[in-house]
Parts: C-alpha cells; structure tokens; sequence
C-alpha cells in the first residue's frame, strides 16, 4: 500500500485549550493564541482543588467541562512548536492532571475569526468520576465556598474575578449566567 507522505513547510504544532485558569495564566511559552470557542460543552465551577486553591480540609472550587450538546464555551487555544511542545505538556501534566485531578481530551475549536478555521485541540476535563469532583450546587452556594477557600497558587476569589474579567474584556458579546452570578453572589458576600 503507497504512503501518501504529507510534506508541509509547516512544523509540526499542538494547540491547547484554556477555559479556566489557563486563559488569564498559561505559564507555558507557546507560540500564538486565539480567542474562540468548542462546541458541546458547559462550563461549570464544579470541580473541587485541594492544591492551587484550596486545601483538603477545605477544597475550593474551580471549572471544568461537562457535556451539554446545545452550549459552547469560550476560552483560549494556544499553539505550542518544537521544544513548547515537551515543555508545556510536562507542566500542564503537573499542574492539571497530577496536581489538578484533570484528564486530556482532543476536541474542535473554532476561532472567534470563523474566516481561520477550525482545529484540533486538546483540553483538560475533570470527569464526575473523579474523587475531588463536587458536583453541581446553586451559585450562592459555590460563592459562599468560593470566598472563604485559599490554596498554594492563592485565593479562589481571585480564580473566580480574572476568569469572569477574561469574559468581559475578550468576550464581551457572550453571555455566561453561571460565571457572572456565581461572581456576583462572592462580590455580595466581600463587599
Ligand atoms: N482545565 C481548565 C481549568 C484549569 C485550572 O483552572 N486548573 C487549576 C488546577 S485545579 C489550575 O491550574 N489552577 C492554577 C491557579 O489556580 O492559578 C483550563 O483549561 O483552564
């Protein structure tokens, strides 16, 4: 059977997808970004951190994906080359999935600029199934929980108010209810 070989100029390259607080701190060199969105999925604060914003006797909350076949979610794609590649997986390996609890899945995101195309990219989820999952709660309750919580990387409060100030200057036009009442709920409760 003839290979077709593929030769491109372009080198190879992987994109990564941020919905939490990879948008506003990837921590990882990468080449070029791109604001836009994957299909199918909810963001929802109901993930449970006992590391970067939290402890074990009290785990904060941070986001994840779970599936909803009729939202989007908006976020950040970047695009690692060459050595970015090995070195933005060894981190984001730590920081998401041994540190974090989240599990890698590829899925199609498509550029705010349509024009672009879509890609492949890949995402880190927690799954229900995982043990510092939390599950869902009304937003006065993952308020309450979110502004008492602090955890190795800092205050959960902080996590919550860049995630939703993300939205408000690069996604002006989305609407996110979970996102903005949950914030609003925690601005209540500190103010
Ligand atoms: N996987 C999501 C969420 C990532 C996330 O928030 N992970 C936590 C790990 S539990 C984290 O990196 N926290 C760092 C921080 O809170 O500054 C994303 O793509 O942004």
């Amino acid at each position: 059977m003839k290979l077709l070989a593929i030769t491109t100029s372009e080198k190879p390259s992987l994109w990564i997808f941020g919905y939490g607080s990879l948008v506003w701190k990837p921590d990882f060199k990468y080449k070029r970004s791109k604001v836009g969105y994957i299909e199918g999925y909810s963001r929802r604060f109901w993930h449970g951190d006992n590391f970067h914003r939290g402890d074990k006797d009290v785990p904060g909350r941070v986001v994840t994906l779970v599936e909803d076949q009729d939202a989007c979610t908006w976020g950040v794609a970047y695009e690692v080359t060459d050595s970015q590649m090995e070195e933005s997986l060894q981190y984001l390996n730590v920081r998401e999935a041994v540190l974090g609890g989240y599990v890698t899945k590829m899925v199609e995101f498509t550029p705010r600029e349509k024009y672009q195309g879509s890609l492949l990219a890949l995402v880190y989820i927690a799954t229900s199934d995982n043990p510092i999952y939390l599950g869902p709660a009304t937003p006065t309750e993952i308020a309450a929980q979110i502004t008492i919580c602090r955890g190795n990387t800092g205050h959960n409060i902080e996590y919550l108010l860049r995630l939703a100030e993300f939205m408000r200057l690069y996604c002006p036009e989305v609407e996110d209810d979970h996102l903005f009442s949950i914030e609003a709920a925690a601005l209540a409760l500190v103010i």
